[in-house]
């Protein structure tokens, strides 16, 4: 590792680092809800290459959804492996091992430790025509029924006018956390531009020799009754995670001859449930970014089969997903870490905001239903502001 050093530190209010650090410069933040910790990196201290990655503590990592990124929306967003000159680390279940770590002490500006009040900004929603939704469906169901395609994962971004003249991050941050627990929490800043979401779904884990990936499809809202046993009893919701399933054993199947497989459940999350099945395997080879490559998209996020499906969406789907649904995450130094996919987020500009979401779509769905169903998945980041 290069020079870092570090202390404890206990800040009441950990985000008190980010806000410490000037909104010009690149910043990243990871709440990591199983390992009930919190990792922050500011002032970008260099790309690196994954051969390098134990340079430094940490290392964020983002790969867009496609190869490439169109259009000047996502400004210099885009595929990353970097490394910063600061971290603060939160240990949720034990505030004295709280660490900053520092590569270069004089640039560390002071941090004051303070509450972080309430953000609410002024928005206006940019009305978007739900027959584009229909339209959209339509040719789905089209290319599902005439082409060898199985499932079709679609996606829409709704846009909302900023009003207020700035996001103030650190309030978003913490309504993410407070509201859902159970995700994954992630923001990427880049000057103007911020990716951030609360994601329930891991594409890839990797501690020591095991791999573990999540099978995350199947929706139902948490408004119905009895919705987590009605999930796991419904042929439509059970067809579009079994085909998640298939699809990730096969990849691992073809390290490894041992898959294990978990039972099927339901996650409750803050508005929905999902159908959830782990995979795991030991690999002695591949690094963490190498399976993050090899396993997205999952047809959890494009569809199956994976070419179909994703050329499909290239040319239907109107809006760049840049980094939505995409691999995003955290490496540590000796290697290990979590990719999540980059759903329930959205990217912020200092004028606009983008909010992303999407649902899988097999022959048997409904158009109505799938629409309000990525209404529903939307309200993680509209229920932040
Ligand atoms: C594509 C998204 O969700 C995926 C993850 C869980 C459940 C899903 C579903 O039931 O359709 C999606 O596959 C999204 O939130 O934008």
């Amino acid at each position: 590792m290069k020079n870092y050093t570090y202390r404890n530190v206990t800040l009441k209010e950990p985000l008190s680092f980010w806000s410490a650090f000037p909104v010009a410069d690149q910043r990243f933040f990871w709440f990591d809800p199983i390992e009930q910790n919190i990792v922050m990196g500011c002032e970008k201290m260099e790309t690196i290459d994954e051969k390098d990655i134990s340079n430094a503590p940490f290392a964020f990592y983002t790969q867009p959804f496609f190869d490439q990124i169109k259009g000047k929306t996502w400004g210099s967003i885009t595929k990353e492996l970097v490394t910063f000159k600061h971290y603060y680390t939160v240990d949720l279940n034990n505030k004295e091992k709280n660490k900053l770590y520092s590569i270069a002490l004089e640039t560390l500006p002071t941090i004051v430790d303070q509450e972080i009040p309430e953000f609410h900004p002024h928005l206006k929603l940019l009305e978007k025509d739900k027959s584009e939704w229909e339209h959209l469906f339509q040719d789905i169901q089209d290319a599902l029924s005439t082409q060898k395609i199985e499932k079709i994962v679609a996606s829409q971004r709704i846009t909302l006018k900023n009003l207020s003249g700035h996001f103030q991050f650190e309030g978003i941050l913490k309504r993410l956390m407070k509201n859902n627990p159970q995700a994954f929490v992630f923001a990427y800043q880049k000057g103007d531009f911020v990716f951030c979401g609360a994601s329930p779904e891991i594409l890839v884990k990797k501690q020591g020799q095991k791999i573990m990936s999540y099978a995350l499809a199947g929706t139902m809202s948490k408004g119905i009754k009895n919705a987590s046993q009605l999930l796991l009893n419904d042929s439509k919701n059970r067809l579009e995670h079994q085909i998640v399933v298939k699809s990730i054993k096969e990849k691992m199947l073809k390290v490894s001859d041992e898959v294990n497989v978990s039972k099927i459940e339901t996650v409750a999350l803050k508005n929905v449930y999902h159908l959830r099945t782990q995979l795991s395997l030991i690999d002695k080879k591949a690094s963490l970014i190498a399976w993050a490559k090899m396993l997205h998209p999952t047809p959890a996020l494009g569809g199956f089969p994976q070419k179909d499906a994703l050329h499909f969406i290239k040319i239907h789907e109107k809006h760049e997903r840049g980094l939505y649904a995409a691999p995003c995450g955290l490496v540590k130094q000796n290697g290990d870490g979590t990719i999540i996919v980059g759903i329930r987020s959205a990217l912020f500009t200092s004028e606009y905001l983008y909010a992303f979401a999407g649902c899988g779509i097999v022959s048997e769905s409904d158009c109505h239903s799938e629409y309000e169903e990525i209404k529903l998945k939307l309200q993680t980041i509209l229920e932040a502001l």
